[in-house]
C-alpha cells in the first residue's frame, strides 16, 4: 500500500508491528466489519521464501540484514565481555517466520502465578486454555510415536479438552526424525526423565515429541503471515502497510486522571515521514526490544532517563525496559560413529540431498518437512539429588539477598519462582535436541548437539534507547549470569548433558565428544567454559511487565499502558514473571485474548 493512501485513513485500531503477537490481533479485530484495522510493518513479506517455508532450512536468516534486525547485546561480564547476537525477525509475521518450529506450551502453575500480577482479568492457565486451543490446528489422525508412548498413548495429545483443530496455525508432529531421536529418548528414559505423551494439558514435565507449527498437507512453517494475515488480507477493513518504521507514539494530554491519549503514530518510508491517526487505540505489537524502545522514545519511560536524551516525559513509567529475561544455554556436541544418519548428511551427501529434495517437492515430506523436535523440561527433581537441590535453593536465597538492587515486581517475581522450586511442579532445566554439528562440524561427519537451559534465572536484564534517533537500535543489556545461582543452574545443565552422553544407548553410537572438551573436569573448568559459551534461547520476555503500578508494572490487567486512555501493549514483552518454555504458543495466546477481550468492550 501506497505510505499516502495509508497515512490519508483514520484506523479504529492501529497496530505497530506486523509479528507474531500484532498479526493474531489484527486479525482477530478485522473480523468485525465495522472495525477498521491498520498495521504497520518495518520489514517486508517474505511469501514463498524458501528460507522462511522449508523447514530444514530454519535458521539459516539469522544475522542476515535482509530477514533479521541484527540486534547485539552490550558485552556481558558475566560471559567473558562477549556479545550476543539478538536474532529477531523484520518482516511479516516478525519472529514467528524464523523460530525454530517447536511449539509447546509452559506448566499450568506458571500461568496461574500471572493472575498475582494482574488479578480478575483471567491471566492464568483456565483463561488462556481457549485461546491456546483457538488459535491452532491439529489433525485427529496424529499419533505420538516416540519411545516410551504406549499405543494407548499416542493420540492422547488429540484430546479436544486441550487441543485446537480449527485454529490459524497448523501444528503436526514431525513425519521424519533422524535415528539418533529414539536413541536419545531412550537414555533419557534410562535416567529416569520419562516420556511425556501430552504436555499440552500444562503438566510439561519428561521428554516430549514437540508438535512443530508445519502444516502437514505442504510441509511448510505456518507462521503469522500465513495463518493469520492471509485469513485477513481480502478484508475491506484490513490495512497493512510494510516496510514502514513506526517512529513515535503520538500524544496528547487530556487534563483528566484517565490519562494521556494517543492520537496515531509517526512513520518513516525511505527517510519520508507520515502521520497515520487512531479513532479508538494504538497497540504496541513490535516484540520485547522494539516495544519498550519506542515507548521511551514517545516519552513513556523513566523519567530521567528520557531526561537525559532530552525527551519530554509524557507517562513516567520507571520500569519501561527493565526486567528483560530469557533462557541461557550450556552447549554440547558429540560427533557420532560412522554410519549414523542425521540432519547433516543434507550438507555430507549431494546425492542424498538432492534425493530428499525430490521427495519434498513431490510429498511435501521427508528430511526437509523436519526440524529437531526433541524438548525435555526437568523440574530439580529429574535431574538433580536432593542435596544438590538445596544447595542451589540456598544459591537463589543468597543471590536474591544480596543483589544491588530489586524492585517491588522483581521482589515478587522472586517469590513465585522460589515456590515454583521448592514446590517441584515447574521446570527448571530444559535439553533440547538438535541433530546436527553446531560448532565447526567437519565435513562427513554426524553429529548431535544438546542444549541445556536454564528456564528461571534471577538476573534481569534492560533494554533502553542509547539515542534519541528511532532508527538507532537499542542497546540490549540482559546480564547473563550476573549471579552465583544462575552460574550454578547453567553448570547444573552442562553437568547434566555430560551424564546424558555417558548413558547408553546414546554413548554407543558417540564417537567423541567435540564440545566442551573433555579436559574439563572439575567444576571450576566447566563454570570457565560455560562463561566462555554460554549463549542466548533467543526468548526475550518481561520488558513492559504486565503488573500493579505500584510494584513497577507497566501495563494493566487489560494490557494498558498505564498513564494512558488507549495505548495497548501486546507481545512477550508483557509476560509478567519468565516463563519456562518455548514462547510462541503463549505470545498467540495472548494476543487471541486479548482481541476478545476488546471486542466485548468496543
Ligand atoms: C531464532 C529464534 C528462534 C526461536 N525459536 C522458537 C521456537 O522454536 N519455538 C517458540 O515457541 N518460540 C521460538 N522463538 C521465540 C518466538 O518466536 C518469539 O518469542 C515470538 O514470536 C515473539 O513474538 P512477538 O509478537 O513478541 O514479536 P515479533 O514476532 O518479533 O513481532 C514484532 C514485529 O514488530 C516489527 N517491528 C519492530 N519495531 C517496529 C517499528 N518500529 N515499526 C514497525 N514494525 C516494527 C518487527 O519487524 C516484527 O515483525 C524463537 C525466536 C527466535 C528469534
Amino acid at each position: 500500500m501506497d505510505p499516502k493512501i495509508f497515512a490519508s485513513k483514520t484506523f479504529d485500531y492501529l497496530i505497530i508491528g506486523g509479528g507474531t503477537a500484532g498479526l493474531t490481533v489484527a486479525s482477530r479485530l478485522a473480523e468485525d466489519e465495522t472495525i477498521q484495522v491498520g498495521v504497520i510493518e518495518a520489514g517486508d513479506a517474505r511469501f514463498n521464501d524458501p528460507l522462511i517455508d522449508v523447514p530444514a532450512n530454519t535458521g539459516r536468516t539469522m544475522g542476515n540484514s535482509a530477514y533479521d534486525w541484527g540486534f547485539m547485546t552490550a558485552p556481558q561480564e558475566g560471559a567473558n565481555g562477549r556479545t550476543f547476537p539478538a536474532a529477531r525477525g523484520k518482516m511479516l509475521g516478525g519472529c514467528s517466520s524464523v523460530a525454530f518450529l517447536s511449539w509447546n506450551r509452559a506448566s499450568k502453575f506458571e500461568y496461574d502465578a500471572w493472575d498475582a500480577f494482574a488479578s480478575d482479568k483471567g491471566w492464568n492457565w483456565e483463561g488462556l486454555l481457549p485461546y491456546f486451543r483457538k488459535s491452532t490446528a491439529i489433525t485427529a489422525d496424529q499419533l505420538n510415536t516416540f519411545p516410551g508412548i504406549s499405543a494407548a498413548e499416542a493420540s492422547a495429545g488429540n484430546n479436544p479438552e486441550y487441543s485446537g483443530f480449527d485454529g490459524p496455525i497448523q501444528l503436526s508432529y514431525n513425519k521424519v526424525d533422524p535415528e539418533t531421536v529414539p536413541i536419545y529418548v531412550k537414555t533419557l528414559n534410562k535416567m529416569g526423565i520419562h516420556t511425556n505423551p501430552s504436555p499440552e494439558n500444562g503438566e510439561l514435565n519428561g521428554v516430549i515429541n514437540s508438535r512443530m507449527n508445519i502444516d502437514p498437507l505442504t510441509g511448510t512453517r505456518s507462521y503469522a503471515a500465513t495463518a493469520y494475515f492471509h485469513r485477513s488480507e481480502s478484508r475491506n477493513n484490513f490495512h497493512l502497510l510494510t516496510n514502514a518504521q513506526v517512529t513515535k507514539i503520538l500524544s496528547r494530554s487530556t487534563g483528566d486522571v484517565s490519562g494521556v491519549e494517543i492520537t496515531g503514530v509517526e512513520f518513516q518510508v525511505d527517510s519520508q515521514t507520515f502521520v497515520a491517526h487512531t479513532r479508538k487505540e494504538v497497540i504496541l505489537a513490535a516484540g520485547a526490544y522494539q516495544s519498550p524502545q519506542l515507548l521511551e522514545l514517545s516519552g513513556i519511560g523513566n523519567r530521567s532517563l528520557l531526561e537525559s536524551f532530552g525527551i519530554p516525559t509524557v507517562v513516567d513509567l520507571p520500569e519501561v525496559g527493565e526486567n528483560l529475561q530469557d533462557h541461557y544455554v550450556a552447549v554440547s556436541q558429540h560427533m557420532l560413529k560412522p554410519g549414523i544418519l542425521t540432519f547433516d548428511e543434507l550438507r555430507n551427501n549431494p546425492a542424498f540431498a538432492a534425493e530428499q529434495a525430490a521427495i519434498y517437492a513431490e510429498s511435501h515430506g521427508g528430511m526437509l518437512a523436519s526440524f529437531n523436535s526433541a524438548l525435555s523440561f526437568l523440574p530439580f527433581s529429574l535431574f538433580l539429588d536432593d542435596e544438590t537441590t538445596k544447595t542451589l535453593i540456598e544459591a537463589f536465597d543468597q543471590a536474591v539477598l544480596t543483589r544491588s538492587k530489586t524492585s517491588p515486581l522483581q521482589a515478587k517475581q522472586y517469590a513465585v519462582q522460589r515456590e515454583w522450586f521448592t514446590k517441584g511442579l515447574v521446570p527448571q532445566m530444559e535439553l533440547i535436541l538438535f541433530n546436527n554439528g553446531f560448532v565447526n562440524p567437519e565435513p562427513g561427519k554426524s553429529y548431535i548437539t544438546v542444549l541445556g537451559a536454564g528456564l528461571h534465572h534471577i538476573s534481569r536484564g534492560s533494554v533502553h534507547i542509547k539515542s534519541k534517533d528511532p532508527l538507532s537500535l537499542p542497546t540490549i543489556d540482559p546480564s547473563i549470569l550476573d549471579n552465583e545461582f544462575d552460574v550454578k543452574l547453567v553448570l547444573e545443565g552442562a553437568k547434566l548433558l555430560r551424564r546424558v552422553a555417558d548413558t547408553a544407548p546414546l554413548v554407543d553410537i558417540i564417537e567423541s565428544t567435540t564440545v566442551p572438551p573433555s579436559v574439563l573436569q572439575t567444576d571450576e573448568e566447566l563454570i570457565s567454559f560455560v562463561k566462555a559459551s554460554v549463549g542466548t534461547a533467543q526468548h526475550p520476555m518481561g520488558t513492559v511487565s504486565m503488573g500493579p503500578r505500584e510494584l513497577g508494572g507497566v501495563v494493566d490487567g487489560d494490557l494498558k499502558v498505564y498513564g494512558t486512555k488507549n495505548l495497548r501493549v501486546c507481545d512477550a514483552s508483557i509476560l509478567p514473571v519468565g516463563l519456562g518454555a518455548h514462547l510462541q504458543a503463549t505470545v498467540y495466546a495472548v494476543a487471541e485474548k486479548l482481541a476478545d477481550m476488546i471486542k466485548v468492550t468496543a
